[in-house]
């Protein structure tokens, strides 16, 4: 059997008293795309920064071997008054020297540039480097930082409701491009309808357990209602 790409064990988070996930594991193998379901306040997001600390933390210890990492939280990270270029850029400050980061976010260059620019066309969003995030629209942002984690080309994803903003051939499209452009993802979703239209797999989140852990092939939307009571 391979080994997963993706192994986390034992989640558990709780705020004050409010437990929020016991004891969570999971395996993820190449190419599974995994849709996160669950009513809203059930621990999706904390879920997914649990995984991001726990698998760049097995990085940083030299735990091997360990898929790259790409999130993108709810909360998208931008630092809004810079340009859409160096935002985007940031994905890629850890490959790159100090030298030609430094000269990128002075003097962008044209061959990264010309990288964003492809990504950014096919989000929709042509010709916008220099723009600065904060006077784009919300679905824009959202499609900046779905840039920034394609930017990346790390081999998994976890990626925290990234196309709410987005109208429904938006979505289809951002989701399309993601589940074929990582090797694996996690993925949080509000609408069932994406999840099982994109996901290969799906779990979904109940009184802090994984309470559904199915192929998406095998489920319909009324087979996840249980998780929304
Ligand atoms: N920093 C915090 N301090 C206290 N409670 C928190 C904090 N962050 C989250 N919570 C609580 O933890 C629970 C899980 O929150 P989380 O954001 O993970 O849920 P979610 O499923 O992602 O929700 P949504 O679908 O609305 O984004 C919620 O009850 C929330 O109120």
């Amino acid at each position: 059997m391979s080994t997963p790409l993706v192994v986390l064990d034992d989640l558990s988070a709780k705020y004050g008293m409010h437990v929020v996930l016991q004891a969570v594991s999971l395996r993820i193998e190449r190419g599974e795309h995994v849709a996160l379901v669950g009513k809203s306040g059930v621990g999706k997001s904390t879920l997914l920064k649990l995984a991001f600390s726990a698998l760049t933390r097995s990085v940083t210890a030299g735990a091997d071997p360990m898929p790259s990492i790409a999130f993108l939280p709810q909360e998208l990270g931008l630092v809004t008054q810079l340009p859409v270029f160096h935002n985007v850029y940031m994905a890629r400050l850890a490959r790159y020297g100090r030298l030609q980061n430094l000269r990128n976010f002075v003097w962008p260059q044209a061959a990264r540039a010309a990288e964003m620019e492809s990504i950014l066309g096919q989000l929709d969003m042509p010709s916008s480097l220099r723009t600065a995030v904060a006077s784009l629209s919300g679905g824009q942002k959202q499609r900046v930082a779905v840039a920034r984690a394609l930017y990346q080309e790390a081999e998994v994803l976890l990626a925290d409701e990234p196309c709410s903003a987005l109208d429904g051939p938006q979505a289809d499209n951002v989701l399309q491009l993601l589940t074929s452009s990582f090797t694996a993802s996690i993925v949080a979703l509000h609408d069932v309808d994406l999840a099982l239209k994109h996901a290969t797999r799906v779990i979904g989140l109940r009184d802090g357990r994984l309470a559904l852990d199915e192929p998406s092939a095998t489920l319909r939307a009324a087979d996840l209602g249980f998780l929304y009571e």
